[in-house]
């Protein structure tokens, strides 16, 4: 018998959509531009994405695979930016990712929270400025 999948990703981004901020991509712009100390910008795609199409100067890297870990004080693996007093701006390829990570971040008592609308996609060809990336010295 086929699985049944009762909640869908529209269901789920619909419910995101509605609950945390989206930036558009010239406030985000903006935003990055006014070199607030206040905002983290996390980047949430895999490290191969990254490493193709490169990122939003100064952002965080934070796949979407460790954001709870990261987050939670509690776990093992928390990242002490998480518990910094600041706005996180998250960011995906596209927009989807992150509206559903910057909900769940939310969920979990981060705030506040936002995500860039359209992703890095929207960002590169609003002109936003791009790092490439730089392979770690060994
Ligand atoms: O999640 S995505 O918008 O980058 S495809």
């Amino acid at each position: 018998m086929p699985q049944t999948i009762t909640r869908g990703i529209k269901a789920m981004l619909d419910e995101a959509n509605a609950t945390i901020e989206t930036l558009t991509t010239a406030d985000a712009i903006a935003l990055h531009q006014s070199g607030a100390s206040d905002v983290v910008i996390v980047d949430i795609r895999d490290p191969r994405e990254i490493e193709r199409d490169g990122k939003i100067p100064g952002s965080f890297s934070c796949t979407r695979g460790m954001l709870e870990f990261w987050i939670d004080p509690q776990s093992p693996y928390a990242k002490p930016i998480f518990q910094d007093d600041k706005k996180f701006v998250f960011y995906c390829a596209g927009g989807l990712r992150s509206a559903l990570a910057a909900k769940t971040a939310q969920d979990m008592g981060l705030q506040p929270v936002a995500h860039i609308e359209g992703g890095f996609a929207a960002w590169r060809d609003a002109g936003g400025p791009v790092e490439a990336w730089v392979p770690k010295k060994k």
